[in-house]
């Protein structure tokens, strides 16, 4: 009997390399160790200052300072409205840590859920449903700088439909330099220059995903960052796609509650509606469509818990995921909503940005000037010529920014 040729050892299939570590804040003189050191007490003395607090919230938020900068990670009282919640994302497993010690992700959400504690937010007392960021939300929607770019619209009215449609997106995604918690940390941010051109730039595919001449267009997500003078451009983005026809409906996801100084609300949404409507010139005519269709349900506004989850979107509910896979387009704004989508850890920066949200149920798109260490898909050249001339500025001085795609 002839004898069984012995097949040939299998390939092992390539070895996914395994991601990079998680980002703690435990390494002195590192950005996510400064936020945590210095502007979480911060942002204490700011709101402390802002509200003529009574002696329980002096006392509670003295507390939290302390618990900051020397203590450990407490529960929530017994009775939290969300205390459960708290319990699905990570609390008892941090419970009695340092704050410096555990995913910077979450013990920086954990401070702004402590904060609001503190305040009264959650009630019952008279500083229940108070903003302890409103007095900083509400200046910068005054600021002759938010009417300077209203303005601006009315010389947009003119121009083709595709030069109005770059303006609204640059508009958006350069919006996102508006952050309050950020100046907060780096008060020259503001004023230093824009750098020009973006480290990555997809939108020629954004504007293929939404449907143009004639197809019927579908819903887009817009994950919303900060208020005032980033949701603005935001919602203008928003009635450009549904006055197009490039989106039939758009649902703009804002926070459950106040978030990260100046993360955009309910509340938020309003005051931007609001301020859009009183402007002269074409703004207010942005300001009354917009409100139409919020009557007509063409614009909704979501605020889903997971909204101001201390986890990545790939931790995402079902419910949540569906209403993504649903739509055309998740657009995600800003700096931390990127970090939550490619994962907090320290990417190398030519990971495919592809790579890193393959999870996403749906087309998503990135928007985001570039305010941490996080980043994705760059090219070498790209990273190689920021690198020499900046050496890790560009990663967190708020001169850049991105468009990136995955289809
Ligand atoms: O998400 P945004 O508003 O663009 O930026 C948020 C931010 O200022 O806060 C985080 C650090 O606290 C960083 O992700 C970033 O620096």
């Amino acid at each position: 009997m002839p004898a069984t040729p012995t097949p040939p050892p299998a390939t092992p299939p390539p070895a996914t390399p395994a991601p990079p570590p998680v980002i703690l804040g435990d390494e002195p003189g590192s950005f996510p160790h400064g936020v945590l050191a210095e502007r979480h007490p911060a942002i204490i003395r700011q709101v402390r200052d802002a509200f003529p607090y009574d002696p329980a919230v002096h006392h509670a938020l003295d507390a939290l300072l302390q618990s900051c900068l020397k203590g450990v990670i407490e529960p929530l009282p017994a009775d939290a409205h969300d205390g459960d919640r708290w319990r699905d994302w990570g609390l008892d497993a941090y419970t009695g840590r340092s704050w410096f010690e555990v995913p910077w992700l979450w013990s920086e959400s954990y401070f702004y859920r402590r904060l609001l504690e503190a305040v009264g937010h959650f009630g019952p007392g008279v500083w229940q449903g108070l903003d302890p960021f409103h007095p900083f939300k509400r200046a910068e929607l005054d600021a002759p700088e938010t009417g300077e770019e209203l303005a601006a619209l009315d010389a947009l009215r003119t121009r083709p439909a595709d030069e109005r449609a770059r303006a609204l997106l640059h508009g958006s995604l350069w919006g996102n330099r508006a952050d309050l918690g950020f100046r907060l940390s780096d008060a020259d941010a503001e004023t230093r220059d824009a750098a020009p051109g973006l480290v990555a730039d997809d939108s020629e595919a954004l504007w293929a995903l939404l449907p143009a001449g004639g197809k019927t267009p579908g819903t887009v997500c817009l994950i919303a960052d900060n208020a005032g003078r980033e949701l603005i451009p935001d919602l203008l983005l928003a009635a450009h796609l549904l006055e197009q026809g490039r989106a039939g409906r758009v649902v703009l996801h804002v926070k459950p509650y106040p978030y990260y100084v100046s993360d955009a609300t309910p509340a938020d949404v309003v005051d931007a509606l609001r301020a859009l409507t009183a402007a002269p010139g074409e703004a207010a005519a942005y300001g009354r469509r917009l409100w139409a269709a919020s009557a007509d349900g063409t614009l909704a506004v979501r605020a889903h818990p997971f909204a101001a989850a201390p986890l990545p979107y790939a931790g995402m509910p079902p419910g949540l995921r569906a209403e993504f896979a649903a739509a055309d387009l998740t657009i995600v704004k800003g700096d931390l909503n990127y970090r939550r989508l490619v994962g907090d850890r320290m990417w190398p920066p030519t990971t495919p940005f592809a790579d890193t949200v393959a999870y996403f149920p749906g087309p998503v798109a990135a928007l985001r000037t570039l305010k941490s260490e996080v980043i994705t898909g760059l090219t070498e050249e790209t990273e190689s010529a920021l690198n020499t001339a900046e050496g890790r500025h560009w990663r967190t001085g708020g001169t850049h920014a991105l468009i990136q795609v995955r289809d």
